[in-house]
């Protein structure tokens, strides 16, 4: 109709016919599917978080605080975990004060428990089915990370990281999804982290529990579907919280250091954004990258070799500056 449209004008030597005639009413035409597609994914999220039971690990601080009032905000029915029972007490504070000003919020419940110890995870998973009946949405956000040489790193800090990152979202995983299946509705949603896709130098037990997770939740996905269950792996970059503070290093001592790549990170409430929007639209993966890590991750599949050298030389010039 286009090409016919175009003949026709060009031939009468009408050139702004064509536009009015065609081009302007199929770009208008684009742009009010789109508006309503958008309108229709929005309304779809909305009715999927509404009333939704969210279970967040790690709500005490960082990105898990940030989901918690992104979800929150949505309407969803939360239950915060975490190791400090204060800290949950005044997030439950702050977001029952914005639930008591609207009839689509609901005041959360809290959960205390160490993801490092299985038992505790286990009979934590039983509490909350317990007490709320089901879970809609888990979010395995709890997380640490890493700082050191692999010859220095004692094998109990190895352990450590793989206990919390690894071991604790998927023994949660596992005690909370037979009552997904039994009611074939669900989602899974863990933080992952761009460190899940490439290794760096100096983060090792990091890395390899964030490459595990990765692999992980990529088969639980491909058994899931069968029931229905989602599972949405994201991947951060940077992200401007306490991780590197709170970061384990070689001999088990806390870091203790705001990194300068955190500080240029993307803001919590941001990336908290992303991961409502990927859970409202049951997206299976994201990547929340800027250019250089996500061509990176690119890097390392597409030429290993070159990717290798240049982890290599950044081992270097970091060994060299600490040195210095
Ligand atoms: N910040 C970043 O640059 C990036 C972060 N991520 C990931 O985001 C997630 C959240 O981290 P972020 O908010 O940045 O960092 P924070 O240090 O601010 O938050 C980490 C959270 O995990 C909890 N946690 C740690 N260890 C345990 C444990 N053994 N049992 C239970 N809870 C625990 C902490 O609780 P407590 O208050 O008790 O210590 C805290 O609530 C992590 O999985 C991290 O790997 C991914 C990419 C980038
Ligand atoms: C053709 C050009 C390719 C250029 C690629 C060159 C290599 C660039 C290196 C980029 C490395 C990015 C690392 C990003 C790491 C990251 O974002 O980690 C997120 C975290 O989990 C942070 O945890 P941490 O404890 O490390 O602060």
């Amino acid at each position: 109709m286009l090409k016919l449209a175009f003949k026709k004008n060009i031939h009468k030597g009408k050139l702004m016919d064509l536009t009015f005639t065609a081009i302007v009413p199929l770009l208008l035409g684009s742009l009010g599917i789109f508006a309503l597609f958008r309108l229709l994914q929005r309304m779809r999220m909305r009715a999927y978080l509404q009333d939704a039971v969210v279970v967040i690990t790690g709500a005490t601080s960082g990105l898990g605080k940030e989901c918690a009032k992104a979800f929150h905000a949505a309407g969803s029915r939360l239950v915060l975990c975490g190791r400090n029972g204060e800290r949950l007490q005044d997030l439950v504070q702050e977001l029952s004060a914005k639930a008591n000003q609207s009839k689509n919020m609901h005041k959360p419940c809290t959960v205390i428990f160490d993801l490092s110890d299985t038992k505790m995870v286990v009979s934590a998973a039983e509490e909350i089915l317990k007490s709320v009946g089901h879970v809609d949405i888990l979010i395995n956000n709890a997380g640490i990370s890493y700082r050191g040489t692999i010859l220095d790193t004692g094998m109990d800090v190895d352990k450590k990281v793989m206990e919390t990152n690894y071991f604790g979202p998927i023994a949660f995983t596992k005690a909370l999804l037979p009552s997904m299946i039994k009611r074939q509705q669900g989602h899974i949603v863990v933080i992952s982290s761009v460190q899940g896709k490439i290794s760096i130098p100096f983060r090792s037990a990091y890395a390899a529990s964030k490459h595990a997770t990765q692999a992980f939740f990529d088969c639980l996905r491909a058994e899931m579907e069968q029931y229905e269950i989602n599972v949405t792996v994201v991947s951060p970059g940077y992200i401007q919280t306490n991780l590197s503070v709170n970061a384990v290093t070689a001999d088990g001592s806390r870091y203790g250091v705001m990194d300068k790549n955190t500080i240029e990170g993307r803001t919590a409430a941001e990336v908290a954004q992303v991961v409502l929007n990927a859970v409202g639209q049951k997206k299976k993966e994201v990547l929340v990258a800027g250019l250089m890590p996500s061509l990176a991750v690119y890097l390392r599949t597409l030429s290993p070799r070159l990717f290798f050298t240049f982890m290599a030389s950044r081992a270097r010039k970091e060994r060299k500056a600490k040195d210095s």
